[in-house]
């Protein structure tokens, strides 16, 4: 018996109508025979036979003989609607629909070979085949109604299945948005987590650290224990002392009014010295007025005394120069004449700087004191003046000027601890030709003022145009003396010894207040290092030597004349006659203290120089000005 092959429920319901078309079924039948091997059940939509059998073969009448023949029997699958091919003889299986189709008349199909002239059999098979497709049409249709059934059951379940997705979409979704909220939940918890772990972290560090507070707190009470110990002591001694300082405070202010008394005391005995001190000033210079004069003999070269000057080892205010006559006829003896001077000291070549000031710092304690205080060189070139006065920049061969002012300044700072507070104005001027020049300009040379002599209302003498430098110490002081050096040494030139040919005159303006006191002093220390006083003939000086040397003489004979008329108390003192003597005007008249230096060279060719200035400054000396007094309020 051969086996049907399986088909589509599509392919059979078309098998099915195309049955009604005999000319169908010979093909198939054919096919059939051929190729009896079962149709795999992918391959369910297939035709039977694999190829469509051709029309013609398709057109043969279908007999009744060929209905009967090949009862076929067909097993229709439950699931999805495929019909599996089954054995008639074959056991039913599980729930599977199964239609049997009985065979009528002769053995059906390949089994028997009919004869080419057996068409009645034939017809017959036909028939059969015909019946058993029906029989298998009906089958089909009815399992496809059950699968229309299922199929609708199956369209319902999807629209459950569609709806129940919907619902589990739309719950996914909340599960979704639910398990969004716990992951941020489960961030807070983990961040809480590691949070916590820092927590604990400090909180341990806190414990470690409250357990170290607390070992300090105990520290600090049993410190805290002591020190209220301490403090109730100290509270005691406080007591005590507070006791101990009223006293004290007591006798404080006991010692207070005392160094007030004392403060009085001590400036009744300030006032007391200056008066005494100016007395004995006066005492000093009782023989010649107020102007005293120093006689300074310079060394030799070689450190040794010419014959000519003599100098009385018992008698320092005397010198005498002695210069021996020759006589003429050669029968008499060789005669020496001897020139007698006497000064308020004289100084012999080895005396120092120092020992020299110190005759004259009682005078500069006076410029303090209120006094206007002059002090200046005579004498010829070379003779020593600068040397005097200026010294050099060793400490021990330091002049009258760098010992005045430091003399000055420390007896200001002593007097400051009395109330007393000063003032110091400097300035330095060159008279030169009759022209003054400002020794501390700085300026350029080609823009240098000219300067006048002015004297105001109340008799004081200033110069147009000058420096006046406030100073406050004595490096300011020793700093403006260089600086007038050295515009000296800048005007001079190797044909003119210009320092010699000038007047040099440094003033320090002194000012002192005790406003305690309601004291005011105002003075003024003038020193002055004269041009050389040396005379020369007329016939040897020619050109600018001759008019250098005219206004030296001119100044230094007016000097004489001016210290001269001051002593003889003339009415006309004729101080404007020269630029020298209109500046020191102040500090020749009547209210000053004036001293001068004679300088005398010890060479014998200055003989006649010696004598010269010898003889000037002894008419000086003989001059008796009258008494100073102080310049305060
Ligand atoms: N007492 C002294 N002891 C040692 N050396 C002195 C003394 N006096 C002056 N001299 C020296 O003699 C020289 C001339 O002195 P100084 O320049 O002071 O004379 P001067 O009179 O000022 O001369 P000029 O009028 O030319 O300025 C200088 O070298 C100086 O150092």
């Amino acid at each position: 018996m051969s086996r049907l092959p399986v088909m589509t429920s599509k392919r059979v319901l078309t098998s099915s109508s195309s049955s009604e078309n005999s000319q169908d079924m010979a093909p198939a039948q054919k096919k059939i025979r051929k190729d009896p091997e079962p149709v795999k059940p992918h391959a369910a939509a297939t035709i039977i036979g694999g190829k469509r059998p051709p029309a013609a073969a398709t057109r043969a009448p279908i007999s009744k003989s060929v209905r009967a023949v090949g009862a076929a029997t067909v097993a229709v699958g439950p699931s999805r609607g495929v019909l599996k091919p089954s054995i008639a003889s074959a056991a039913p299986k599980g729930g599977n629909m199964k239609q049997t189709v009985a065979p009528t008349g002769t053995k059906p199909g390949g089994g028997t070979k009919r004869h080419a002239w057996d068409l009645k059999g034939k017809v017959s098979d036909m028939e059969g085949k015909l019946r058993n497709y029906q029989t298998k049409v009906k089958s089909v249709n009815e399992e496809n109604e059950i699968l229309k059934g299922t199929m609708v059951q199956s369209k319902m379940r999807v629209t459950e299945m569609e709806k129940e997705l919907k619902r589990q979409k739309s719950q996914i979704s909340e599960y979704e948005e639910e398990l969004h909220a716990l992951s941020g939940v489960r961030d807070e918890l983990e961040k809480v987590s590691s949070d916590k772990s820092t927590l604990q972290k400090e909180l341990s560090n806190l414990e470690g650290k409250y357990k170290v507070m607390e070992t300090l707190r105990d520290s600090q009470e049993t410190e805290l224990q002591t020190l209220t110990m301490k403090l109730s002591v100290l509270e005691s001694t406080l007591a005590r002392l507070q006791g101990t300082l009223r006293d004290t405070e007591d006798e404080v202010r006991s010692l207070k009014e005392t160094v007030a008394e004392q403060k009085d005391e001590l400036h009744a005995g300030e006032m007391e010295r200056r008066r005494l001190h100016n007395t004995i000033q006066e005492l000093k210079a009782s023989y010649n007025g107020n102007i005293r004069v120093f006689c300074r003999v310079r060394p030799l070269v070689d450190g040794g005394l010419s014959k000519h000057i003599q100098l009385p080892t018992n008698d320092i205010k005397t010198i005498t120069l002695a210069k021996t006559e020759e006589s003429h006829t050669g029968k008499t003896a060789d005669t020496q004449k001897n020139y007698n001077f006497s000064f308020d000291r004289v100084f012999g070549p080895a005396a120092s700087q120092q020992e020299v000031f110190e005759e004259i710092s009682l005078l500069v304690q006076s410029a303090l004191d209120g006094y206007n205080v002059c002090c200046f060189a005579y004498g010829q070139t070379g003779s020593g003046k600068t040397y005097t006065m200026e010294g050099d920049e060793f400490d021990v061969t330091r002049g009258v000027i760098p010992r005045a002012v430091q003399q000055i300044f420390r007896a200001a700072e002593k007097l400051a601890t009395q109330g007393w507070e000063f003032t110091f104005t400097a300035s330095f001027v060159e008279i030169y030709n009759e022209t003054l020049r400002d020794l501390l300009y700085t300026g350029k040379a080609s823009k240098r003022p000219e300067h006048e002599i002015r004297k105001s209302a109340n008799n004081e003498v200033t110069i147009t145009n000058l420096t006046y430098e406030k100073v406050s110490n004595e490096d300011q002081v020793l700093g403006l003396i260089a600086l007038a050096n050295q515009n000296r040494s800048t005007a001079q030139t190797a044909q003119n010894d210009r320092s010699s040919r000038s007047h040099s005159v440094f003033q320090l303006d002194i000012e002192g207040v005790n406003a305690g006191r309601d004291v005011k002093c105002k003075s003024t220390l003038c020193l002055v290092d004269l041009a050389g006083s040396e005379r020369m003939l007329k016939s040897q000086s020619q050109g600018e030597r001759f008019k250098e040397m005219t206004a030296i003489n001119g100044s230094l004979s007016n000097l004489g004349i001016v210290i001269s008329a001051l002593a003889n108390k003339e009415s006309y003192v004729p101080y404007r006659n020269s630029k020298l003597t209109y500046l020191l005007q102040g500090c020749l008249g009547g209210n000053s203290k004036t001293l001068m230096f004679v300088n005398i060279a010890p060479e014998s060719d200055s003989f006649g120089e010696t004598l010269n200035s010898l003889r000037f400054a002894s008419k000086v000396n003989d001059c008796v000005i009258g008494t100073a007094s102080a310049n305060r309020k």
